[in-house]
């Protein structure tokens, strides 16, 4: 260890210099050194795992992270390959799928063998668009229907003053939600690749001064007014969309579902009804009437560099099932799937990576395509997912699998 590093440690254990500091003192890569040496002398802790890492500071200060110390791993799985025939995504497709819950990459894998063998999974995006909602306040409800009229007439020139922040930032459209004299406006954009939630708020911020500055009398209290809704459950979002709304959908013969599930249509669609659907709506479960899409979405977020904290929404969604002369019918949609293949932590090593294994990091040609073809093989994956466990609660093979592949017990 340098000396300049071990003074800047004293320092920071001294108190006399705060951790986010040191960015100012040291080169980037000294300074998280610096900061995990302080935190393992402030905690009497050795940390040098958290201190193996491949990250270069230097790539993430000012974009992906503050105070960083290290870096944490997860580990990373494939399943597949998938077969798709979607608008985007055509082919076969390896998912990468980070998590530490024993069998959940089993799962999805088998239910992309059996998808696999029953023909390609028909995947669309049936609409896309990232939003942000302002909240602003007026005198009385006189006003707030005045200043909606008034939006609604200037939409030109707010999608102006929106898209001059942004070269793949479009406005679509604005929706007003209204209480008492208080108005929502719900801003939503195309965002190309980009999830988009740092270019839809730089973007609506100039919108809200724009408004302010042109419509007397309306002040916005908050660029998010919460109906966006961002990272959080929602009707609005269930109703409406955020992100891309996507379907998947697929047949699969009796034949297959008993030689390689060792199920039937009939089990299948019994638990779905009664466990995802039934009992969904018995416990009050949000928008979630499905077996497990969390999982499918938490791991792939979480490999490819998307923003964890939206698996909140993105994993609101309805699997359906359907017994069409002994074969199965099952699709699942998801309305407010929010991905994305640049911007965010997509420009980190693994996670370009991971995206890679799907051919889809980077920009799309045209601008947009990747980020689409990545939601419908998430779909893809997410219906391989659900197929399983429905499969797996069908012939009571849950507990056995987890035993064997999260506790290495074999029975
Ligand atoms: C574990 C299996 C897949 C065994 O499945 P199996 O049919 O008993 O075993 P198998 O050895 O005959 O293997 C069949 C296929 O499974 C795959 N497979 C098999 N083993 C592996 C492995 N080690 N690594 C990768 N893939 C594996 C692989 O595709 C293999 O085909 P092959 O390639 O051999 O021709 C099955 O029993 C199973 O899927 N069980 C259900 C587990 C599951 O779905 N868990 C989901 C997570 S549960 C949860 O978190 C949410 C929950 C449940 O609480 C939500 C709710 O309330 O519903
Ligand atoms: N600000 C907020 O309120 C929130 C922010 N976040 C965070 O926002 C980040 C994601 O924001 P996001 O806007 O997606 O990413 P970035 O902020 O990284 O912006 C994307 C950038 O990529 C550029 N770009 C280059 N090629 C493309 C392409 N093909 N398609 C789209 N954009 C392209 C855009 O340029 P240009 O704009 O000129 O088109 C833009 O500069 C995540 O880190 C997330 O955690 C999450 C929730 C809320």
């Amino acid at each position: 260890m340098s000396n300049r590093i071990e003074d800047v440690v004293d320092k920071i254990v001294k108190g006399e210099v705060e951790l986010h500091k040191i960015d100012e003192i040291l080169d980037a890569n000294a300074a998280m050194v610096a900061r995990r040496l302080a935190i393992e002398r402030l905690t009497g802790n050795g940390l040098p795992s958290i201190g193996s890492t491949i990250i270069d500071y230097y790539d993430i200060k000012n974009k992906n992270a503050e105070n960083v110390i290290g870096a944490t791993q997860i580990p990373l799985g494939v399943a597949g390959p998938i077969l798709i025939d979607g608008d985007y995504a055509k082919g076969n497709f390896f998912v990468p799928l980070a998590t530490t819950e024993g069998a959940l990459i089993a799962s999805v894998n088998r239910g992309m063998k059996v998808l696999r063998k029953a023909g390609p999974v028909r995947t669309k995006i049936v609409r896309d668009g990232m939003t942000r909602a302002p909240v602003f306040v007026l005198d009385s409800v006189v006003g707030a229907m005045k200043f909606i009229e008034w939006v609604n007439q200037n939409f030109e020139a707010i999608r102006n003053v929106t898209e001059s922040t942004s070269k793949h930032g479009k406005l679509k459209k604005i929706e007003p939600l209204l209480l008492g004299n208080n108005v929502w406006l719900r801003f939503e954009f195309e965002t190309g690749d980009a999830m988009g939630m740092n270019m839809v708020t730089i973007a609506t911020e100039a919108a809200c001064s724009y408004i302010e500055q042109n419509f007397e009398g309306a002040r916005c209290v908050a660029v998010s007014g919460n109906a966006c809704s961002d990272k959080k459950q929602s009707m609005v979002n269930e109703l409406w969309g955020r992100g891309k709304t996507v379907v998947a959908e697929t047949i699969i013969s009796s034949e297959i579902l008993k030689k390689e599930l060792r199920t039937t249509a009939e089990k299948i669609l019994d638990v779905n009804l009664r466990k995802n659907w039934l009992g969904g709506a018995r416990a009050g479960t949000i928008f979630q009437y499905n077996a497990h899409f969390a999982n499918i979405i938490a791991a792939i977020f979480i490999a490819t560099g998307q923003d964890v904290a939206q698996v909140v929404e993105s994993s609101t969604g309805f699997t359906w099932v359907e017994n069409r002369g002994d074969n199965l019918y099952i699709s699942v949609t998801l309305p407010s799937l929010e991905v994305g293949t640049v911007g965010g932590g997509t420009r980190l090593p693994t996670q370009r990576e991971a995206l890679s294994i799907m051919g889809v990091q980077g920009s799309g040609n045209p601008p947009g395509s990747n980020a689409k073809k990545f939601a419908e093989i998430i779909a893809a994956a997410v219906l391989a997912g659900e197929l399983n466990l429905l499969s797996a609660l069908s012939t009571r093979e849950l507990g056995k699998a987890h035993k064997m592949l999260g506790r290495g017990i074999k029975t």
